[in-house]
């Protein structure tokens, strides 16, 4: 694998690090989006491990809404990353565009979100960064959960930094618990809650400043609109009231 081995198309996003570009591999017409890394700006950040932990978390990924890694490669100065193409983009853009989906919609994604964290659980490895913009839409408008930057096999604790919206925290990683700070894969399913409000109402359940937020989450106060469904409102509802999530909450 090497880079004169693709053809580099348009720009189709910037991650936290490195742009992610269209790229057609020349003998096969192959296309995938090709992530570019600088070595430099891994070791600045002090993420090569996290990111040699991503890498091979996604490479044995097998799932058809987990956003496949195909491969990798490196030259002196890159590491290149031959990723899924998503055909249809980024979901929070169309979800800003259709302001919350219909119900049959958001079903359907929070059917395939539900089925991909599975099969991340079965492998004991948990996401914890679930959100629209970690989302991507495949051709036959399938969605596509990426970038595992904040993965972690289980049991993870909260003494890894996290940096990114408050909005999707779970109360475990916002309230200080029992020592042992230990969180399991439950912490994703807190988000697939947040993740369904978010794709009905149109705006994430406890959006408010930062310290409201925190506060609001801890309490998990949060209203749903008359418009979303009641069967809806009891599966978020049924989220935030599981004994689980309750016992941590105290
Ligand atoms: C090892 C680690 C640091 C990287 C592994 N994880 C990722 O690279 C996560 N990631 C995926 C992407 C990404 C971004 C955009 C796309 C697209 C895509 N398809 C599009 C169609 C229309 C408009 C924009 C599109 N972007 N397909 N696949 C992608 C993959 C960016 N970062």
């Amino acid at each position: 694998l090497h880079l004169g081995m693709f053809e580099i198309g348009k720009p189709l996003g910037k991650g936290k690090f490195g742009r992610v570009y269209l790229a057609r591999e020349r003998d096969h017409g192959f296309v995938c989006a090709l992530k570019v890394l600088y070595k430099s700006e891994l070791q600045t950040a002090r993420v090569e491990k996290q990111v040699r932990r991503e890498v091979e978390i996604q490479s044995n990924l097998r799932h058809p809404n987990i956003l496949k890694l195909y491969g990798h490669f490196h030259d002196s100065k890159r590491i290149f990353l031959i990723l899924e193409f998503a055909g249809q983009g980024e979901l929070y853009k169309h979800l800003r565009k259709a302001t919350r989906f219909p119900e049959w919609k958001a079903a359907q994604y929070i059917a395939q979100m539900a089925s991909a964290l599975r099969c991340l659980h079965g492998k004991h490895v948990i996401h914890r960064d679930i959100k629209p913009e970690n989302i991507l839409v495949g051709i036959h408008g399938e969605i596509k959960i990426s970038d595992f930057g904040w993965s972690v096999h289980a049991p993870g604790n909260r003494r890894n930094t996290y940096c990114g919206t408050l909005d999707y925290l779970p109360p475990e990683m916002i309230v200080p618990r029992s020592p042992g700070n230990s969180y399991d894969e439950k912490v994703d399913l807190w988000s697939l809650g947040v993740l369904t409000y978010e794709l009905l109402v149109g705006e994430a359940p406890f959006e408010d400043t930062p310290v409201m937020t925190t506060r609001r989450i801890a309490r998990a106060d949060m209203k749903t609109p008359s418009f979303v469904s009641a069967e809806a409102t009891d599966l978020i509802k049924k989220v935030q009231q599981h004994p689980w999530v309750l016992k941590h909450c105290r």
